[in-house]
């Protein structure tokens, strides 16, 4: 049965969705069965896995999760592509933002989601959940699957407001809807190793969070993971010997350790 796992910041471009496709295919080539999720109307997790037209993708979240709201679903593998590095997608389109919408009416509208994950759980080792830059009803739902959240931060601004109202969230929905969840720990992305200022915020991350949260090892910052969204590739074929698949690789094996 799957461990399932959101990566999720409503804070916009923090690595998400690197992070899902680096941990998610990193996971793979541990020997692991991967599904990675696409939870954001954006689609950038699909977009950067090689489908850069996600409207044209027949059958995405959006489709499934419309079938279960209106108790039609379809089959559990419906939708599933396989990536050529071992993973598979669910990929999403801007049709989720119609989804959300939708949701505020329907019956158990928080756990749609896990409904879905509840048909498919039993196929994979991990599942992993990359979702919107928002604290929306498609965000609730991820957290409300989920038996941890992993947060990326990004190490160039102090965090600071945002990240108390994601943990208030997070804790609002192990209260009332899900009392699994758990925080899998901070994940700071896109360090400049070369200044202080990433150093600076590294340590007030650990300083204001360090005593109840897990600290990842931190991914630093290159060029070359910039570019890997429009290669369709993962960091590890596009840039093997780079020291952000250094940092992922390092990252899985975390993620393994504590199961
Ligand atoms: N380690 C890194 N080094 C350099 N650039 C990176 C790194 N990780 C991610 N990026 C770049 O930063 C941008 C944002 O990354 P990403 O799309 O993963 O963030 P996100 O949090 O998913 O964004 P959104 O909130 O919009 O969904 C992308 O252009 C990506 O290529």
């Amino acid at each position: 049965m799957a461990t399932v796992i959101s990566i999720s910041n409503q804070k916009g471009g923090v690595g998400k969705s690197v992070t899902t496709a680096s941990l998610g295919i990193g996971l793979a080539r541990q020997g692991k069965k991967v599904l990675v999720i696409d939870i954001d109307p954006q689609a950038s997790l699909t977009i950067s896995l090689g489908f850069p037209k996600p409207d044209v993708i027949p059958v995405t979240l959006a489709t499934v999760m419309s079938g279960i709201i209106e108790d039609n679903p379809l089959p559990p593998t419906a939708g599933i592509i396989h990536h050529a590095e071992g993973v598979d997608l669910m990929p999403a389109s801007i049709e989720l933002s119609g989804v959300e919408i939708s949701l505020v009416n329907a019956m158990s509208r928080e756990t749609i989601l896990r409904q879905y994950l509840e048909t498919i759980k039993h196929l994979y080792d991990h599942i992993l959940l990359d979702t919107s830059p928002s604290l929306g009803m498609l965000t609730v739902n991820a957290l409300a699957a989920v038996d941890s959240v992993l947060i990326p931060v990004q190490a160039e601004y102090l965090p600071a407001k945002g990240l108390e109202l994601l943990l208030k969230t997070i804790a609002r929905v192990h209260r009332q809807i899900n009392p699994h969840l758990e925080i899998g720990g901070i994940l700071p992305t896109m360090v400049d190793e070369r200044t202080n200022d990433a150093k600076e915020i590294i340590e007030s991350l650990n300083e204001a969070y360090g005593s109840r949260l897990h600290m990842f090892s931190h991914i630093p910052r290159s060029v070359r993971a910039s570019e890997i969204s429009k290669t369709g590739k993962s960091i590890y074929t596009y840039d093997p010997r780079g020291k952000v698949a250094a940092a992922y690789e390092t990252l899985t094996r975390e993620v393994l350790s504590v199961g």
